[in-house]
């Protein structure tokens, strides 16, 4: 069987998470990649890709010729081969071009997130198989097309969601397979973090945090097209950080599935006392805008086999980041701001114990065998870990660790929590994208040492 059989024989079945082990013909010993969206995360992501003699960076693509010259010049100080660039004509379409750039392996796409669902779609269409930042798409409806491209084609699709890579949440991982915790009853998690210096710029390519009110086309990076979100929308509108790793520990479209969704929003304020304070009074148009998206959204997710999570979006006032971890089962629990943990018949009475000595003890064989070279990487290291989960796939030809299920699942939380809010926090059921599989479906994330 040959990768276009094996890839023909995914889409047979409708999954590629359904395919066998991996074949023994498969071993690529590198990759030819493509990178659409340079930007600030893809560069981020780009340094670690620059970095591996296994990835071969053959295509970029940024409309934003500043963000392009950026990443050509992060490849020269590698010295790597020139790859071919396109969108310097500022054409929202140059893509396709580099989509028909016939000798890629694989595509990275970290654009805004508007253009995730359409350039995934046509990328699985060319067969190339995908690496999307999170989320999978805007709209519902976005999702089933995502996922309808995916089914036909059987190309792989992997949503790189970095948290799910994180240390203490690889060791809880760990902890939680091990029994700890005992029968996991509730998680929480969420997106907590003070967004506002990242919503607002003053449009200065060197100054992209805080710089300013300005927000869309003054704007820059995230301020461009970011804060367009919190003007129309009024959701979860990040959910794959706190859901990953939660939906990893429950075997969510693995013997699991979330059933039913509800979101509360509260009154939204700090966006516009930001733009007040900071811009010294009420002149500046940015001070007249009406944000749609509450400071503080509340979702809560029930999953079939009994468990509660909770995800708080928190990113209009300020606050020390936090994702708010807390993952709690009939034999105790861990949260991640204070660090500790308590199992009951090991942990004294009624206290906490610091996370540490667990993090020692159950630290994942990945982290063991990769944390050299992890240092240094963005995000305390587990953006390395995320593209080395997504290139090793690519090269064994085998199924993706965060898989289309998971990145449905995750990212339709943002559509589902819009809409229960507007139709007064009302409890939804969640779709099953997995059309019953998730029964019978098993847990590959993580098991070992190799991605
Ligand atoms: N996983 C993480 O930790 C993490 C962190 C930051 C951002 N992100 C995600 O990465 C994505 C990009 O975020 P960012 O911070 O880099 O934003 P950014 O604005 O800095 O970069 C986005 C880039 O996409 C380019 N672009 C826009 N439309 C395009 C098109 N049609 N064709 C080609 N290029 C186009 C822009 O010019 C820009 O350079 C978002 O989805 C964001 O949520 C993830």
């Amino acid at each position: 069987m040959n990768r276009r059989d094996f890839i023909l024989a995914g889409a047979a079945i409708g999954a590629t998470a359904l395919l066998p082990e991996t074949p023994a013909w498969a071993a690529k010993r590198r990759v030819r990649l493509g990178l659409i969206g340079t930007g600030m995360r893809g560069q981020v992501l780009m340094r670690e890709l620059v970095r591996r003699d296994d990835v071969e960076l053959v295509a970029l693509c940024d409309i934003e010729p500043i963000m392009l010259d950026r990443a050509l010049a992060m490849v020269d100080k590698a010295g790597k081969p020139v790859p071919k660039s396109y969108g310097r004509d500022g054409d929202v379409h140059a893509y396709r071009r580099l989509l028909a750039q016939r000798d890629l392996d694989g595509v990275i796409i970290a654009t805004p997130w508007e253009w995730h669902a359409p350039m995934a779609i046509e990328a699985m269409q060319a067969k190339i198989p995908v690496g999307c930042e999170v989320v999978a798409g805007v709209s519902l409806q976005d999702h089933w097309d995502v996922l309808a491209a995916q089914q036909r084609t059987g190309t792989p699709y992997m949503l790189l969601e970095n948290v799910c890579y994180r240390r203490d949440v690889m060791a809880v991982l760990q902890m939680v397979r091990a029994g700890l915790f005992g029968e996991l009853v509730h998680l929480q998690g969420g997106y907590q973090h003070d967004l506002r210096a990242v919503k607002f710029n003053s449009g200065d390519p060197d100054q992209p945090y805080g710089s300013g009110v300005e927000f869309g086309a003054k704007g820059w990076s995230e301020a461009r097209w970011r804060t367009e979100h919190s003007v129309r929308r009024n959701g979860e509108l990040y959910p794959s950080h706190g859901i990953g790793p939660c939906a990893m520990y429950t075997g969510i479209n693995r013997g699991n599935r979330f059933t039913h969704i509800n979101s509360f929003a509260s009154k939204a304020r700090g966006l516009h006392e930001y733009t007040v304070d900071k811009s010294g009074g009420s002149s500046h148009p940015s001070t007249r805008v009406k944000f749609k998206l509450g400071d503080i959204v509340t979702t809560t997710l029930a999953c079939e086999n009994g468990e509660t999570i909770l995800l708080q979006h928190d990113t209009s006032l300020p606050r020390p980041y936090s994702l708010g971890f807390r993952v709690q089962g009939t034999h105790g629990l861990w949260m991640d701001l204070n660090q500790s943990v308590h199992i009951e018949g090991r942990s004294p009475a009624h206290k906490w114990e610091p996370f540490q000595g667990y993090q020692d003890q159950y630290d994942h064989p990945l982290w063991r065998k990769y944390a050299a070279e992890a240092a240094g990487a963005g995000h305390g290291g587990m953006d390395y870990f995320v593209i080395h989960a997504f290139v090793e796939a690519l090269k064994a030809e085998a199924p993706m660790p965060i898989d289309i299920y998971d990145a449905l699942a995750w990212s339709a939380i943002t559509p589902l929590s819009e809409q229960s809010i507007a139709e007064g926090f009302k409890t939804l059921e969640f779709p099953d994208f997995t059309h019953g599989a998730w029964k019978s479906r098993k847990p590959i994330f993580a098991f070992d040492a190799t991605y």
